[in-house]
């Protein structure tokens, strides 16, 4: 997603790729395929060879941080797109030279909704690679934070690879990861490494190493000196934290406020649900942890991080994976918020309120108390948005989007899992149905409102029978009844 504000910047740095001779004499940049909320991504080919590679320019200090960091560690993971190498000069924008991958699943369901469908045993062969991605984060203890349909690429023979590692995290303990005053604390310590870019698949501390230590290099030379990097970051930090006021749904930075603490007051005024609950902008606690709530895409954002949880793990990616497989299964979005507030009160009229029983602990998380949902009486369950499908596939989604983030099946247990060992087993990835194109990525940005009102003819959402959606000056309002 990106907003005005990132869109100028993005436009304002898009040309400097083309001027940089150290990409341009090894790769014959071709047309812009893609732009972020922090990058501009462009197909290329590389001039001694003709392979396709996709230049992703970051310009974000931060994402890019990020993302080379969680690239290099999984760098033998088949189902993680492979990062290839990469050019970051000092007061230039870190370009990452990565697989160019064709399509995505957010292309794959719009393409099935539109009439092909999705047999049982694609769905399933989608699922299993999914699932070996996430179960490769895991094992290295990489959380990615924002994973969704338009995040996880397709190659041209079907094999998908889970991509923009930008909100990346390496966890140092369970519900901690790595932030950047943990990188300026250990740089005092670490030894300096070669900097050369790794060809085998380095230790998780290495990675963090090789970036912290070797600042930016390319083609063996030192760019960045290890204080010029700090600095560079210290400052990165205090920008950030300025932008969240301007944008708080693509500024990511740990540390910071939790996601309804920042909502805006117009934005908790514009609420379509404002009727149905009650906002304290003053309550919950005033320490927050390490971590930032406000990752990943809305609407595959977990309760805990929509509640303000700083101390999360890798259950927020089992959230997302659990929307993920949902839309799969429905060819539509599950949770299509439109705010968080919004966001929240669709959940919970598919599963019941956050209760301390459904979440032990959950009245202790930073804005539990600062907002306040009706009670419903009659939570619709999941087997209301997925209607025609079986009892395991209900189960499959029930094993994911629980509210108790410890209650939720890992990557490899649901690899495990009878459902997709059974009967029609999953297709060879040979045979699964690859649109030749990728959908316009604003035509798949979860959040935007005229999203929900294009899908709401034929959307689950009419099942519910409840929901009433209202044309308004800013956007629409909805009323579940
Ligand atoms: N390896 C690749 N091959 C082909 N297209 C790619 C590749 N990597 C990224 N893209 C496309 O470029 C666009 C932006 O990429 P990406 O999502 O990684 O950037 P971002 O700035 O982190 O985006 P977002 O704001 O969605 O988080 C997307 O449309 C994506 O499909």
């Amino acid at each position: 997603m990106s907003s005005p504000t990132t869109t100028t910047r993005s436009n304002t740095k898009s040309w400097s790729i083309y001027g940089r001779r150290e990409i341009t004499s090894k790769y014959d940049i071709k047309e812009r395929i893609g732009s972020g909320a922090y990058s501009d991504v462009y197909r290329a080919l590389r001039r001694s060879d003709g392979f396709p590679v996709a230049l992703k320019e970051i310009h974000d200090y931060q994402s890019a941080f990020r993302e080379i960091e969680a690239l290099q560690t999984l760098h033998n993971s088949p189902n993680v797109v492979v990062l290839h190498e990469y050019f970051w000069r000092e007061d230039e924008d870190a370009v990452l030279v990565l697989e160019y991958l064709r399509t995505d699943l957010a292309s794959v369901i719009k393409e099935a909704k539109r009439g092909s469908g999705m047999s049982v045993g694609e769905i399933k062969r989608w699922m299993v690679q999914i699932l070996l991605g996430v179960d490769a984060c895991h094992r290295n203890s990489i959380v990615h934070r924002d994973l969704k349909p338009s995040n996880l690429l397709i190659s041209d023979d079907g094999v998908l690879k889970l991509a923009d590692f930008g909100q990346a995290r390496i966890l140092l303990e369970p519900g901690f990861v790595r932030s950047v005053d943990d990188l300026q604390h250990h740089e005092q310590n670490a030894p300096t490494q070669d900097n050369s870019f790794p060809s085998e698949q380095p230790e998780v501390i290495t990675a963090v190493d090789d970036l912290r230590d070797q600042a930016r290099v390319n083609q063996g030379q030192v760019i960045v000196n290890k204080e010029e990097f700090l600095r560079d970051m210290v400052e990165q930090k205090a920008k950030s934290s300025a932008m969240d006021d301007l944008d708080k749904d693509s500024n990511i930075h740990d540390g910071d406020i939790s996601c309804l603490a920042t909502c805006t007051t117009s934005e908790m005024e514009d609420d379509p649900l404002k009727g149905s609950y009650t906002y304290e902008p003053d309550g919950g606690e005033g320490s927050y942890g390490p971590l930032t709530s406000c990752v990943g895409t809305r609407w595959f954002r977990a309760p805990e991080l929509l509640y303000g949880s700083t101390n999360y793990g890798m259950e927020v990616d089992l959230w997302s994976l659990g929307c993920i497989f949902a839309e799969l299964f429905s060819l539509e979005p599950m949770f299509p918020g439109t705010s968080d507030i919004d966001q929240l009160a669709r959940i919970f009229n598919v599963l019941g309120n956050l209760t301390e029983e459904t979440f032990p602990g959950c009245s202790k998380l930073p804005d539990y108390k600062m907002i306040s949902f009706c009670k419903i009486e009659k939570p619709l369950g999941i087997e209301a948005c997925l209607p025609n499908r079986s009892p395991d596939e209900i189960l499959l989604i029930k094993k994911l989007l629980c509210f108790d983030p410890t209650s939720r099946a890992t990557a490899m247990e649901l690899l495990h899992d009878k459902y997709l060992n059974e009967e029609p087993l999953p297709v060879p990835t040979s045979e699964l149905r690859v649109p030749l194109t990728k959908c316009a990525p604003d035509e798949d940005s979860p959040g935007d409102w005229y999203d929900y009102r294009e899908t709401g003819s034929d959307s689950d959402f009419d099942e519910f029978g409840g929901v009433n959606v209202t044309k308004t000056d800013t956007g629409f309002s909805i009323r579940f009844d």
